[in-house]
């Protein structure tokens, strides 16, 4: 696991083995260990290189050890041990230094770099910190600021970024390990004692309590509850205010606290949730390693209103050649605008040119012809959707995919519209789409293992997570948000405020409540949804209860709120109040108080108080309830897509890991009895009851998250 050879004579070369990324596993460790012993120990040898197989130096601790009993010599005294060691120690840089690879870098007595290489300390994203002294070491190397900055946000760094920051000695465009075998042959022999981090004050700051105080004001406020930047700002503090060896000592004892949270088992979830999702597979069988996607060159993207334009440009910067359409000659001219905006704007902050030649505009359908992929972001109605499938099948040359952007309708009858429905697959982006990094692949019965293959390769191409989802009203993501929105609403009927819903949902972590989401949305989406599904407006017949619909309890708030014109942001008013139109500061607002107040009077609904656990349980647990029947229907493969989804689109706080998983940590068999409580008290409210494979998880011992596939696999074959 950690190879030793004897390079140019008299250099010891340590190469860590461990693919795919050379993870510091415990045989990593000890084989580090036993090479640096061995090293020392030699009198032939007078330096020491450490690189990694297949060039990637190492990407940190063995994420996969940190859930079980833990083995193998420990980081930290290996590290030092390192940088001790009375030969020089050079540490050759290729792929990714990360983490605990890091670490290990910055215990050697040199940093070479191959300009290619991405460094960084990205153990707050697993709820950690640099916990083999890289929280001491690296604020003595580059500063208080700096340091503070890559570890409270665990941001990697290009190799030219480190070398400007001190982090790196040289960044080389050659072979990494020939250039660092003759750089440690020209200082052998000398003293490493200037070298060595640990013995290093930190480098001096004026007003340090005024710097840490702002720093820890504004990463308790990004945070949103996560404790492990703020974590971070205290270890880094340490450094900053003590000698190395209570430093490390403050070091482990705030490492301690994370190591067991639940915070870093939700991130460490979330971690191999993201890759799970990239291992998908059908119920027809078609999986990820069977299925070929085809390589996608030029693409035409249909409808140039906000999110046609956030495709295209998404498209663009992934390098593919985009024709971009819209009938409409006003909307076409002031997509080009936009389009070619966002491509500046992106392209200035990259410092590099902006691939605006990759952007070809028309009015006319016909530019589609010799697309690979075509995807359509029309207006969300079926009817047009179904007239643009129709001709776009007529136009496009022959094994063309036809995708389709719409966040709800039905893909499959999309596809019947086509010739050939098997390359016809939903991708359904979220707003803005050249930033979300959320897409759900929909896949239709009828859509091909290339299809879906092809989308979610396309996908992964343009930096986004990728999951592929089954063809149903609203698919994963909205399907769920749909029971989570009607609770908030029933709420406000019972006597809550937008304020408070959004205040608890806030508290939990979403970087906004339902009430703020929507105004921001548009209240106008989902009341064109709602009276397309005939639940408002004169499309009800006579003599129906207001507050019953189809049988089941209904609110029509956010109707009457509509048909007063209040859309939220874009009209200055909806839940809340703007300053004007487009306004993003919500303001309470006094009429939507009275409103509710007439409302309540108008239908002998008397406001009762509502404390903060009804509001998050009624408002999580029914969107749970809602992820188990999408589990259940086999919308979803397991509970690591919906998970996915979840954090990456929908602002579900990452250290909660999903609400799949947080049902987990909440526990199973405490949700059903919630749920059984809430459905007793509304009894007309058909999602709070409690879903069938819920119940069963229950029954089978509530097993953890990781095993519920099998269990669902069990109970489907079963049936
Ligand atoms: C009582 C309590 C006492 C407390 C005491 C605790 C003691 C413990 C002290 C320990 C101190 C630890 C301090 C150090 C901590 C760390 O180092 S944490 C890890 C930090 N590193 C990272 O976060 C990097 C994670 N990886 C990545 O970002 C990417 O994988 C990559 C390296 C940039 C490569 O990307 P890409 O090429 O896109 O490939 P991927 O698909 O992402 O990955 C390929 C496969 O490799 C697996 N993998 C990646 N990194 C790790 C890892 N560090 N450990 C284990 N496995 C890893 C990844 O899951 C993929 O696997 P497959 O899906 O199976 O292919």
């Amino acid at each position: 696991m950690a190879q030793y050879s004897r390079v140019a004579g008299s250099v010891a070369l340590i190469t860590l083995q461990n693919p795919p990324v050379n993870a510091l596993s415990a045989a990593v460790r000890q084989g580090i260990v036993d090479t640096v012993e061995r090293a020392l120990r030699d009198p032939e040898v007078n330096s020491v290189v450490i690189c990694g197989q297949n060039g990637k130096f190492c990407g940190g601790a063995d994420i996969k050890e940190f859930g079980r009993q833990m083995s193998g010599p420990p980081l930290v005294p290996m590290i030092h041990a390192i940088e001790a060691g009375h030969k020089p120690m050079v540490a050759a840089i290729e792929g990714v230094a990360l983490g605990g690879g890091l670490e290990l870098a910055l215990g050697c007595h040199y940093r070479i770099a191959h300009s290619k290489a991405r460094l960084g300390l990205p153990e707050v994203s697993l709820g950690l910190l640099p916990a083999a002294g890289g929280s001491q070491r690296l604020p003595r190397l580059i500063g208080v600021p700096a340091a503070l900055d890559l570890i409270t946000t665990g941001r990697h760094v290009t190799a030219a970024e480190a070398l400007k920051l001190g982090i790196v000695d040289q960044v080389t465009d050659h072979n990494t390990v020939d250039v660092a075998v003759k750089f440690v042959q020209s200082v052998a022999g000398q003293s490493m004692d200037s070298r060595r981090l640990s013995t290093r004050p930190c480098p001096s700051l004026p007003n340090l309590d005024a710097v840490f105080e702002g720093v820890m004001q504004r990463v308790r406020q990004s945070a949103r509850g996560a404790i492990a930047p703020v974590a971070c700002v205290q270890a880094v503090r340490a450094a900053a205010t003590l000698p190395y060896p209570q430093g490390m000592e403050r070091e482990k004892e705030l490492m301690g606290t994370l190591f067991t949270s639940g915070q870093a088992r939700a991130l460490q979830y979330c971690f191999f949730a993201q890759r799970a999702v990239g291992k998908w597979s059908l119920p027809s069988g078609a999986r990820w390693d069977t299925s070929k996607a085809m390589p996608i060159s030029k693409a035409a993207v249909i409808g140039l209103g906000t999110m046609g334009r956030g495709i295209t440009v998404a498209l663009a910067q992934t390098g593919v050649s985009v024709v971009a359409v819209d009938t409409q000659e006003r909307q076409l001219a002031e997509a080009k605008q936009a389009v070619s905006g966002m491509l500046e704007r992106m392209a200035q902050k990259r410092g590099s040119a902006p691939p605006l030649g990759l952007v070809h505009y028309s009015n006319n359908l016909q530019a589609a012809a010799d697309a690979d992929l075509v995807i359509e972001a029309v207006f969300e109605d079926m009817a047009l959707k179904e007239s643009v499938f129709q001709q776009l099948s007529a136009i496009c040359k022959p094994g063309t995919f036809l995708c389709t952007n719409t966040s709800g309708l039905d893909v499959d009858r999309l596809a019947s519209h086509t010739r050939r429905p098997e390359l016809v697959v939903g991708m359904h982006f979220f707003a803005p789409a050249h930033v979300m990094k959320l897409l759900e692949v929909v896949c239709g019965p009828r859509s091909s293992p290339e299809a879906v293959a092809t989308a979610m390769q396309l996908g992964k191409k343009m930096g986004k997570v990728s999951v592929a989802v089954g063809n149903c009203p609203g698919f994963v993501g909205n399907r769920m948000l749909k029971p989570y929105v009607e609770q908030a609403n029933f709420l406000l009927e019972e006597g809550a405020t937008p304020e408070l819903v959004d205040q608890v949902l806030e508290d939990f972590g979403f970087a906004m409540g339902v009430f703020r989401m929507s105004d921001l949305s548009g209240l106008d989406v989902g009341w064109r949804i709602r009276k397309a599904d005939k639940l408002t407006d004169p499309s009800v017949p006579a003599g129906q209860p207001v507050r019953v619909r189809q049988g089941r309890r209904y609110s029509p708030l956010a109707d009457l709120i509509c048909e007063q014109g209040r859309f939220g942001q874009k009209t200055g008013q909806g839940w809340y109040h703007y300053d004007k139109p487009g306004g993003r500061v919500a303001r309470s607002d006094p009429w939507l108080h009275s409103f509710l107040e007439e409302y309540r009077a108008r239908h002998g609904l008397v406001a009762r108080h509502i404390d903060h656990q009804e509001v998050l349980e009624r408002c999580l647990y029914v969107l749970i309830n809602e992820g188990f029947r999408i589990l259940d229907d086999g919308i979803a493969a397991g509970p690591e897509d919906i998970d996915a989804i979840y954090v990456f689109g929908y602002g579900w706080p990452r250290h909660r890991g999903g609400p799949m998983f947080y049902a987990s940590m909440v526990g199973l068999a405490r949700v059903l009895e919630r749920l059984e409580h809430y459905h007793q008290a509304h009894p007309d409210v058909p999602h709070l009851q409690p879903c069938r494979l819920l119940r069963r998880l229950v029954a089978s011992g509530s097993p953890p998250v990781q095993r519920w596939r099998e269990v669902i696999k069990r109970l489907h074959s079963q049936l």
